[in-house]
């Protein structure tokens, strides 16, 4: 049958005058409802594991804007407290982690096949999502990338320059390999339980994926992405799945046919128009207004939507922003950004 969600057709490679739309974190602190929410669940981590009440927040910027897909409200590191870290959100800070940097450490990690009771809610969350969202919305699942996980499981917390777990795979590599392997199995379970509860695709963010270079890229980044997306495709074979090897710079090319993502998303350091040349010719793309047009809005946020637009209008592309939009973002710049995006047909 042929596809009629926008998002998905992108997916299978077609090129629409209109590219379809969504945006990372669009459930967030800049919207007031998602703050009432998130104050009535206590903690976000609550309301991570609150069906009812993460539901309601997936659904408030699709009712607000009526994007084109829908982003499960969950976090990355959720995967790493169900392989039995500790975590927690220091508010204003960011995550706190238990770390892992001794064999120790890693023994007293759950088996990747332990992790569905702590995530169970978050497949039930998908599973509300499935009945509740209009029908022309997709719905993406989606796991952070086993480097990007590693990096807060090493250093127990977000760094600058993700020290500790580069330290982490120079000391220690047989170690290392050994968490990386464990997230990986894990992420394949997790995000494999998420699309048999109804996610129609699946994004795997690698945050952190700029900061590996030459063949520590090839190793850390590339090959764990392959192995997710490889044993994906072989049980749900009709699954898209976007990569986001964020600030890849020249590894972006290629990136797609090496590890077999459907679409790669862009963060805003990359040029649309090279990466219109270089990497979309591999197939779709996503992204990439820079977050800092949501906060500042004006002629330039018009300005640069339509050169994003005109830019990948050769190939298949969906729109977003190249990294989350931020807690000081006015929400009027958002829809600002999708009228310029539904109304550029020139
Ligand atoms: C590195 C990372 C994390 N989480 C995520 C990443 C990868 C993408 C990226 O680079 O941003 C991914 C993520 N986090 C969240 C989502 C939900 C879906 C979406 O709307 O995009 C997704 C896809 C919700 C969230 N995750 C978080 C929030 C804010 C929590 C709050 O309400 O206080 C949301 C909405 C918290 C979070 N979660 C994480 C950090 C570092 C923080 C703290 C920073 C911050 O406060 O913004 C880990």
């Amino acid at each position: 049958m042929a596809q009629t969600k926008t998002i998905l057709r992108a997916l299978a490679g077609e090129p629409q005058d209109v590219p379809p739309i969504w945006m990372m974190r669009q459930a967030g602190r800049y919207l007031p409802e998602y703050r009432a929410t998130r104050a009535q669940a206590g903690d976000f981590l609550s309301l991570c594991y609150n069906s009812e009440l993460a539901t309601e927040v997936t659904l408030q910027p699709i009712r607000r804007y009526g994007f084109d897909a829908a982003i499960l409200f969950a976090d990355i590191l959720l995967v790493p407290q169900a392989l039995g870290a500790d975590l927690w959100f220091v508010t204003g800070e960011g995550p706190r982690l238990s770390t892992v940097t001794t064999q120790a450490d890693f023994d007293a990690l759950k088996p990747a096949d332990d992790i569905h009771d702590t995530l169970a809610p978050i497949y039930e969350t998908v599973r509300l999502l499935t009945r509740e969202l209009p029908p022309q919305t997709t719905l993406i699942g989606f796991a952070g990338a086993p480097w990007t996980v590693a990096t807060y499981m090493i250093a127990g917390r977000g760094t600058p320059d993700q020290g500790p777990a580069h330290a982490l795979r120079q000391e220690n590599a047989a170690l290392f390999e050994a968490l990386l392997a464990r997230i990986t199995e894990a992420t394949i379970d997790y995000l494999s339980m998420q699309i048999e509860a109804g996610a129609e695709v699946v994004k795997i963010f690698d945050s952190w994926a700029g900061s590996l270079k030459g063949e520590a890229f090839a190793k850390y980044a590339v090959e764990p992405c392959r192995q997710i997306v490889a044993a994906l495709k072989q049980r749900h074979p009709a699954i898209p799945i976007i990569g986001f090897p964020r600030e890849a710079g020249d590894a972006y090319v290629g990136f797609a046919k090496a590890t077999g993502v459907d679409c790669v998303a862009l963060d805003n350091s990359v040029d649309p128009g090279w990466a219109a040349a270089h990497v979309q010719v591999d197939g779709c793309v996503q992204g990439n207004l820079a977050s800092a047009h949501m906060v500042a809005g004006g002629q330039a946020l018009v300005d640069e939507t339509r050169a994003i637009v005109r830019a990948f209008a050769g190939g298949p592309h969906i729109f977003n922003l190249g990294h989350g939009i931020t807690p000081d973002a006015d929400p009027e710049n958002v829809q600002l950004m999708i009228d310029t995006v539904r109304d550029n047909k020139s």
